[in-house]
């Protein structure tokens, strides 16, 4: 059973894929959070922007199997076929890695997707994940240390770029904590970028385009 929030058709708005169109599948929960606001102050993840709680977002609900939610996701794609690009699902949340296996990626695969993660690397990815983007957070321990882009969430006391600048990915993309502080925040992620030139910025473009 695979319990998710929401499905939907959107552009990618982070990260080295911004601008794809994708299906965007939200997996309800996380380990770092409850996703309840009285929770918020005692969480692991303080800062994030998403509600994960529940089936009742638009595509979402309770797929028995893995046939079941790919099918899901397959429908919710609009786009034209075309020799040269693939159906593109983004599997998030929440965090997808407590519910995304093998079966899934198999089923997304079968369908014809090409299949991305973003997740918060607390949990090992199942075998042929296309794409892996990790966003470390503070006070955990971070398994997932190879991917394509390692997307630190700026700033994070204890989480300094530093830390995660060894690891194997092929970029690291610094992204501009969202909240009240949001201004200062991008400014300071520019010049972290400017002064250390292996970071580059990843802005979350569909919060100023409005779009999901
Ligand atoms: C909601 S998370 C879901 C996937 C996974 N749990 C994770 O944290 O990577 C999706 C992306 O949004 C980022 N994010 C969450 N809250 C944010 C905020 N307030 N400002 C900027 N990025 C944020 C996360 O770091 C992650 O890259
Ligand atoms: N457009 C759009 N792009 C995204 N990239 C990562 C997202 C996420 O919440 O994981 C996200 C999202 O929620 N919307
Ligand atoms: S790990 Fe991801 S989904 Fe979980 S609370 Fe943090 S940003 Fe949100
Ligand atoms: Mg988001």
């Amino acid at each position: 059973m695979y319990r998710v929030k929401e499905i939907f058709y959107t552009l990618q708005g982070e990260g080295s894929h911004v601008g794809r169109p994708s299906v965007f599948c939200r997996f309800t929960s996380c380990n770092l959070w409850t996703g309840r606001e009285a929770d918020r102050h005692r969480a692991i993840c303080r800062f994030c922007d998403t509600d994960f709680v529940g089936t009742d977002g638009p595509g979402g609900g309770r797929f028995a199997t893995a046939e079941d939610l790919a099918s899901a996701v397959a429908k919710t794609w609009q786009g034209r076929p075309h020799p040269r690009s693939k159906p593109y699902v983004v599997c998030t949340g929440g965090e997808p890695l407590l519910q995304l296996d093998q079966a899934a990626v198999d089923a997304f695969h079968s369908k014809g997707f090409e299949v991305a993660i973003e997740t918060n690397g607390t949990r090992p990815a199942p075998a042929g994940v296309d794409w892996i983007c990790v966003s470390p957070k503070a006070g955990t321990n971070l398994i997932l240390t190879k991917g394509d882009d390692l997307k630190l969430v700026f700033p994070q006391p204890m989480a300094e770029p530093k830390r995660f600048e060894h690891l194997a990915f092929t970029r690291f993309l610094l992204q501009p904590m969202d909240g009240p502080d949001l201004a200062v925040n991008t400014r300071a992620a520019i010049e972290y970028c400017l002064e250390h030139p292996q970071w580059e910025l990843s802005v979350q473009t569909h919060k100023n385009l409005g779009i999901r």
